[in-house]
């Protein structure tokens, strides 16, 4: 029906996203050599804030490409970038762990992320996580649009203009519940299932908060861009 079908407008619309999504990866070098050193706790630790690192640069290069971001107010968009870069890190690192690399890969990341001082009560949530997404089987279209959902979620703080953003997530929104219509016709609650992802990522960027503090009591070194998005030091 007319209703359900995904315009022309919204096709070219989802081209951008994923085309952006799938074209800012993080770089082979920083995947690659998470299988090479050995697996100190220090070593670990280093080698997943290179990562955190370069997720951070993915994902602003992402954001840029986001059609109608880059018309908001200025400021807007750095609160949006500050406020929802946890979430669109979680999602993306899900999405690593879940499917994109090959599962011997996924295993060693693991190992890696669980002797890397994280304090065990976010462990569980952290992998409790990945596994829900995992199991959602999303497409990259659905992946790509949910990440830009996130990201223009209006009532992040200080956005002075909610409304403009409000604008373009609803886009987004209509186009994602077509989508998941369309992939997953056997299941009616598709959509509403990846929405509720949405409200345990909020859970986890407290965890994570709490994660960076913790790192910092044991003295570990940030770069300076995780320093500027997530104000620490
Ligand atoms: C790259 C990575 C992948 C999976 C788990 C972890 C713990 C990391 N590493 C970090 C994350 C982080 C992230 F990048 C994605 C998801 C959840 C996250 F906790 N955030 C930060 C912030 C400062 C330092 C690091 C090492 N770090």
């Amino acid at each position: 029906s007319k209703k359900l079908e995904i315009n022309r407008e919204q096709r070219a619309l989802m081209k951008a996203i994923v085309d952006a999504y799938n074209r800012h990866q993080i770089p082979e070098d920083v995947a690659k050599k998470l299988l090479q050193d050995q697996y100190s706790p220090e070593e670990n630790f280093l080698l997943l804030t290179e990562m955190a690192t370069s997720q951070v640069q993915v994902l602003v290069e992402f954001t840029k490409n986001i059609p109608g971001f880059l018309s908001l107010d200025r400021e807007d968009q750095i609160a949006l970038l500050k406020g929802s870069a946890v979430e669109a890190m979680f999602l993306r690192s899900a999405q690593v762990f879940s499917r994109k690399m090959p599962t011997e890969h996924t295993d060693v990341l693991e190992e890696r992320v669980r002797k890397s001082g994280i304090p065990d009560e976010f462990m569980t949530p952290m992998f409790n996580f990945y596994k829900s997404i995992g199991e959602l089987h999303m497409v990259q279209e659905e992946q790509a649009i949910l990440t830009a959902i996130t990201i223009l979620t209006p009532d992040r703080p200080y956005v002075k203009d909610p409304q403009a953003v409000e604008r373009l997530q609803e886009t987004m929104l209509d186009v994602l519940r077509k989508l998941c219509v369309l992939q997953h016709p056997q299941e009616q609650q598709y959509f509403a299932r990846l929405l509720g992802r949405l409200t345990e990522l909020r859970t986890l960027s407290h965890y994570h908060s709490e994660m960076l503090a913790s790192w910092r009591m044991n003295d570990h070194k940030f770069t300076p861009l995780l320093c500027e998005i997530w104000d620490v030091q």
